[in-house]
């Protein structure tokens, strides 16, 4: 049988160089954007260095400037399909926002990639209305973790209430005008019930999350149900080595630790007192735990899934593109 790997790759052994991916170096990418036109003025730059604090802006104008410009023609491509459609059926069905999965591992930099995109997104033509939405507010409250006994499963898909989650997405796909998700806090480590986010038919909605890519669940009747992905229009999976991964996320503590740990509301407060290597030892400790595991057995097997993988290096850098042919 083939694995997921070998689906990926044309030097795989008796694959005669046939994948269903197209393979692009970050070089080959990169002259893409030669011609054009950077979208972002300087208070754009300064806002999109404000959210993701390592981002390299040379990696916004290389690698994120054309992957927009594509994302751009493929919903160009689906508003033609809508009017092809449209005709053919004699029927003016309102189109439905264009809906991009992000997936990826804790700490890969999906939410950095999802904001950049969004903010690249908002000022291409037919797209001013770009929205975000991270599965994280769909995880069981941490009171319904305890009682299922997956509050060290956090992450994991048995974790998230997936049918609400599909619930959403198929809402949203449907043309609903309004279509609320619940919210999670990273402070508190829980859902916060008095908050909410509110979709309303943006041109773009961006869902990012671990568990994106995850296949359709079987019913207990042994037939399988809808997945999330079915009503993604295009996906992204953020891919990195794992021992990449585990340096960002322990960084990551570490950078939070001095910062938001801190504040006494935080579900980490107890962490801010640590010493540098008692806190990276209780990260390493919540890495290999909980995010390392769900990644080797629920995460990395989707990413032969994604319409898209970006493979970044050591630094976060992008590597290496592969698209999935059309
Ligand atoms: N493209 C990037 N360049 C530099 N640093 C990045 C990039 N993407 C993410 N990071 C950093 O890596 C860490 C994890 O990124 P984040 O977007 O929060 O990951 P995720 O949403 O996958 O958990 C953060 O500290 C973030 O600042
Ligand atoms: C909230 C998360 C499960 C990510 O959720 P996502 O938005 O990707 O669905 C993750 O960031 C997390 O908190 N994992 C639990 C282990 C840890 O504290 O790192």
């Amino acid at each position: 049988m083939t694995s997921e790997s070998e689906l990926l790759s044309s030097r795989a052994p008796g694959s005669q160089g046939f994948t269903p991916f197209v393979e692009l170096s970050r070089e080959d990418w990169a002259r893409l954007s030669n011609d054009l036109e950077q979208p972002l003025d300087a208070a754009d730059i300064a806002h999109l260095r404000g959210t993701g604090d390592r981002l390299d802006l040379r990696e916004v104008a290389e690698v994120y400037l054309p992957l927009s410009r594509l994302l751009n023609l493929y919903v160009s491509g689906a508003e033609q399909l809508h009017r092809a459609t449209s005709t053919f059926l004699k029927d003016d069905v309102e189109r439905t926002p264009f809906v991009i999965g992000v997936a990826g591992s804790v700490a890969v930099g999906k939410s950095t990639t999802a904001r950049v995109l969004r903010e690249l997104l908002r000022r291409w033509p037919g797209t001013p209305n770009v929205e975000l939405v991270t599965t994280d507010g769909f995880l069981y409250p941490n009171a319904e973790l305890e009682r299922r006994g997956l509050m060290q499963r956090k992450g994991f898909p048995e974790s998230y209430d997936r049918r609400r989650l599909l619930r959403f997405v198929s809402e949203v796909k449907s043309g609903a005008d309004e279509v609320r998700a619940p919210w999670y806090s990273h402070l508190t480590y829980d859902i916060v019930p008095e908050r909410e986010v509110i979709v309303r038919r943006p041109d773009v909605l961006i869902v990012e999350g671990l568990n994106v890519l995850a296949p359709a669940r079987l019913r207990s009747d042994g037939t399988q149900g809808l997945a999330l992905s079915d009503f993604f229009d295009f996906s992204i999976y953020v891919d990195a080595p794992t021992a990449s991964i585990e340096r960002w996320y322990i960084e990551r503590f570490m950078k939070l630790r001095s910062g938001a740990f801190s504040d006494p509301d935080s579900y980490f407060h107890r962490y801010a007192t640590l010493s540098d290597e008692e806190a990276a030892a209780t990260a390493k400790g919540i890495w290999t735990r909980i995010n390392e595991p769900n990644l080797r057995e629920n995460v990395i097997p989707t990413r032969g899934r994604a319409k898209l993988v970006l493979s970044k290096g050591p630094d976060h850098g992008i590597r290496r593109m592969l698209l999935r042919k059309t």
